[in-house]
Order: structure tokens, then sequence, then C-alpha cells
């Protein structure tokens, strides 16, 4: 147990160094294939399966589930369990439903109880905060209207046609303003369409989740980095978020190497290239892991490479300089992409992050998530900075699969059990997020408990 004194600075380090447990939470083995190897989504799903004594099956709390039979059945499409065989589901399951019917189709797969404790720090108690909000809001959406929805709709669709003509003009145009223009256009255009993406990737199968392989990432990857992962273990050694960007960028408060120092440089050089490393090292997967192909791979993952094809088919421009104009087009689409999910909502120093001393080792998820995010009130106050900028990020947190055009309803109902709850909800700006994630990635010292805490 970790000493509650000035010596815990001492002790974190150590037990950082060591690697034997999180920092925070003790209790918890370190993760299996966190570090090293490609640091993606699959070797993340294989180190989950080795921590979680799922065997082989999905774990739900402290039971096992067979759900095979209910794969092809199940209402928000086959690849979420698909994916998450073998591991612990308990926190994906709680999140990403509000009908308490779940529970019940739940049970009829039930085989048996797992043999040991969970690896998780976070609980869901019936009269908790997150299981009374949950409550609250599912009867609050019945009173929202369908046609909300048509607000996102209308603008991730509006950014798709924006990217199409704006990146065939780039290769139709011969004026050197008009060429500059339709690429800077082009490029924050990709890179707001896969931000947008991303409020559908969280939901049941649809087309609009397709639109973020756009990129050349793959929306399925970021189904497991981003919602599996990141989405329920924010800021734990389990997020994805934090250990893929690990050692070229460390948030968590560890010691860090002398290059820490220059972070805003190395992020200027590395982020233009993420879409494409991303779609590399996937693509690499083929070869080097057995069963990757009828695995993982799928049609969609060609989806990034229908952009060129219909660059040069709709300007009539030769295929090499569609080519080139779409490489400048998807480096400056993910350096912005980048820059701004790194410095959305979790890289502050008064954010929880692993390492930071805690009053208790088990908390509340929907507690936990509130501790792991701050939301920018220069965001939240317009939808379309709220689609493309990722706001409203603590409820779109706590409650994933629910369209962000429905969160600012949900205000008066999640601010009023934060304060019944007094759950650590707090909004700053986004100037301060820029220079705080910037003072994450040097900032080596974990936060200790004050005295009056
Ligand atoms: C990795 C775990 C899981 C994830 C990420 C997941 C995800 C989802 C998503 C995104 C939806 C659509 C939600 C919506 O449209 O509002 C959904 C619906 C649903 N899921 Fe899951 N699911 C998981 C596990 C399960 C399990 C284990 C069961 C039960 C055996 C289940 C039963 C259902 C049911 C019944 C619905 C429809 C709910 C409704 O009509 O409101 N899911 N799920």
């Amino acid at each position: 147990m970790a000493p509650k004194d000035s010596s815990y600075i001492e002790w974190a380090h150590k037990t950082a160094a060591e690697k034997k447990t999180h920092v925070s939470f003790p209790q918890l083995k370190y993760p299996s294939l966190r570090d090293g190897g490609l640091r993606d989504p699959v070797q993340w799903l294989e180190g989950k399966a080795m921590d979680d004594g799922a065997e082989g099956l999905w774990r739900i709390r402290n039971s096992l589930y067979d759900f095979s039979e209910f794969l092809e059945k199940h209402p928000g499409g086959a690849e979420w369990l698909e994916l998450a065989k073998g591991t612990d589901i308990t926190e994906a399951f709680e999140c990403h439903h509000l009908n308490p019917v779940v529970e019940k189709v739940k049970d009829k797969y039930y085989v048996r109880d797992a043999k040991t404790p969970r690896n998780s720090p976070f609980t869901f108690e019936e009269d908790g905060f997150y299981s009374t909000l949950k409550r609250s809001v599912a009867e609050e959406l019945k009173k929202i209207p369908a046609s909300e929805r048509k607000r996102s709709s209308l603008i991730i669709d509006g950014l798709f046609g924006t990217l199409l003509i704006s990146s065939a003009l780039s290769c139709w145009a011969t004026n050197y303003w008009v060429v500059m223009v339709s690429y800077l256009v082009a490029s924050l255009a990709l890179a707001w369409t896969t931000v947008a993406a991303h409020n559908y990737i969280h939901m049941k199968t649809n087309w609009r989740m397709y639109l973020f392989n756009l990129s050349l990432w793959s929306y399925r990857d970021f189904r497991v980095s981003h919602a599996l992962s990141h989405h329920v273990y924010p800021n734990t050694l389990i997020d994805l978020e934090i250990s893929g960007f690990e050692p070229i960028v460390t948030w968590i408060p560890r010691k860090k190497p002398a290059f820490a120092k220059f972070t805003l440089l190395i992020e200027t050089v590395v982020f233009p290239f993420l879409f494409i490393l991303n779609f590399i090292k996937r693509f690499i997967s083929n070869f080097i892991r057995k069963g990757f192909f009828t695995r993982h791979y799928r049609w969609h993952d060609v989806i990034g490479l229908l952009l060129p094809v219909w660059m040069y088919l709709a300007s009539g421009c030769t295929f090499y300089h569609a080519f080139i104009t779409w490489l400048w087009i998807n480096c400056t689409g993910s350096f912005i992409f980048f820059t701004i999910g790194s410095n959305a909502a979790h890289h502050h120093p008064n954010i929880f992050k692993d390492g930071d001393q805690l009053k208790e080792k088990t908390i509340d998820w929907g507690m936990h998530e509130l501790e792991a995010v701050m939301d920018r009130n220069d965001i939240n106050d317009n939808f379309f900075k709220v689609m493309t900028f990722f706001g409203d990020h603590a409820l779109h947190h706590l409650f994933p699969t629910l369209d962000h055009a429905l969160l600012r309803h949900l205000y008066p109902v999640f601010l009023k059990h934060c304060e019944q709850f007094r759950a650590n909800y707090r909004l700053t700006s986004q100037y301060d997020f820029f220079i705080s994630q910037l003072r994450m990635a040097v900032k080596e010292d974990p936060n200790v408990l004050d005295e009056s805490s």
C-alpha cells in the first residue's frame, strides 16, 4: 500500500520503474504486452486477455459468458463482441447500454463464475454516481425529439461533401491560390470528417462510421484503441491512447527522457505521418501476424485509398499528380487531427493520470471518468465545434453511444447528479489545454493528495 506522506513520490517512482503493478491502483497487475512491439489494438487485446481471467470467453463482473451464439444477433453489431472476446467487458457493457433489458439478455449466456478477481479498479454500485445518473439519463432521452440527430448528420455529410469537392479542385485547378486554398480546405475537411466520424464509430454498425477510414486509419482499430481501451480506462495504464504514444510522448508522470523537452517539435514532426503509419502498421500485420488477414483485415481497409482515386477521376489530372496532392492532404489532415485530439480533454496537471495518489483504490466508474477528463467552455458553446473538436467530452465519455446532438440536452440532469455526488466535473479553455498538454509531457512527479482532501 502506498504511504500517504511526502515519501509517496519516491515510492511512486520506484513502483513505476518496477512495472509490476499500476501506481495509482497497486492492487492491479501491470498490463501484459503494454510496452514494446507494435503497441497496436491487436497487441492490446492479446495483453488484456492475458490479465482478465476471462478464459477465452467474455467476462462481466465475476461471471463468464459465452456469447458465440449471440454475436450475429447483437443489435450493436457482431464486431464489438468479436473484438472483445477473451476479455473483461464489464465497463464496456455498462456504458454502451442504457436499456436495462441487456442484463436479462446476458444472463441467458452465463457459463460459470470467474476464478480470479477482476483486474480493474472500477465499480458500478446500484446507488453509485454512474448507475444513478444512467437511469436518469435514460428517462431524459425519452423527452428529446428524434430529429435532433439530424444536426450531427448534417455536419458530417457537409464535411464529407466539402472534402470531395475541395480535394478534386486542388488537383484540377492551375491557379496557385486556388490550389493552395482548396488543398488547405481539403486537409481541414479530412481532419474534421475523421473527428466527426468518431461520433458514429461508438454506435451500432452504420455507414457514417466508415468515413473514419478516409483518413487511411481504421475505424475497427479505433473501436479498440479508443472505445474499448481509452474510453473505459482513461489515463490508466490500460489506456492505449496513452501507451500507444510512448516512448515518443509520455503523458503519465514518470521519469522522462531528455528529448521530452522538445515535445512540441516532436509532435510537429510526427503527427503528420500518423494516419499513414497506422495504415502501414495494419498492412504489415498481415505478414507478421498469423491469421491477421482473416481475423482483422476487412474490405473497409481500402476506403482510404479511394480518395486519391476519386481525385484522379474527378479532376482529370495525372495519377501521379493526384497521388502527391493526396499525400499532402493526408499528412496535413493527420497533423490537424492529432493536434486536436491530443489537446482535447485529458492531458492537464489537474486531471488524474496513473501515478497520482488516490484516497481509495477502487472508484465508481463514472466518478473516475470525470477525474480523467475536463471540458472546454470555448468548444462546448457551439455545436459545430463540439462535432469537430471532441466537445461535450465528459458526457460523451459517460454515454459514448449517444449521438453528440443529444448530449447538450442532458446537462441539467448531469450537473444535478454531479452536485449530489460531489463528482469532479471541470471546465477550462482550449488555450489552457494546449499549454497543459505540453506541461504533462515533461511532468515527472505525480500529484499527491493535499492534507485537506
Ligand atoms: C464489448 C461489449 C459490448 C459493446 C461495446 C456493445 C455495444 C453496443 C452498441 C454500440 C449498441 C447500440 C446502442 C444504441 O444504438 O443505443 C448495443 C446495443 C445492444 N447490445 Fe451491446 N455491446 C456489448 C455487449 C453486449 C452484450 C454482452 C449484450 C448482451 C448479451 C449486449 C446486448 C445489447 C442489446 C440488447 C442492445 C440493444 C439495446 C437497446 O435496444 O437499447 N451487448 N450494444
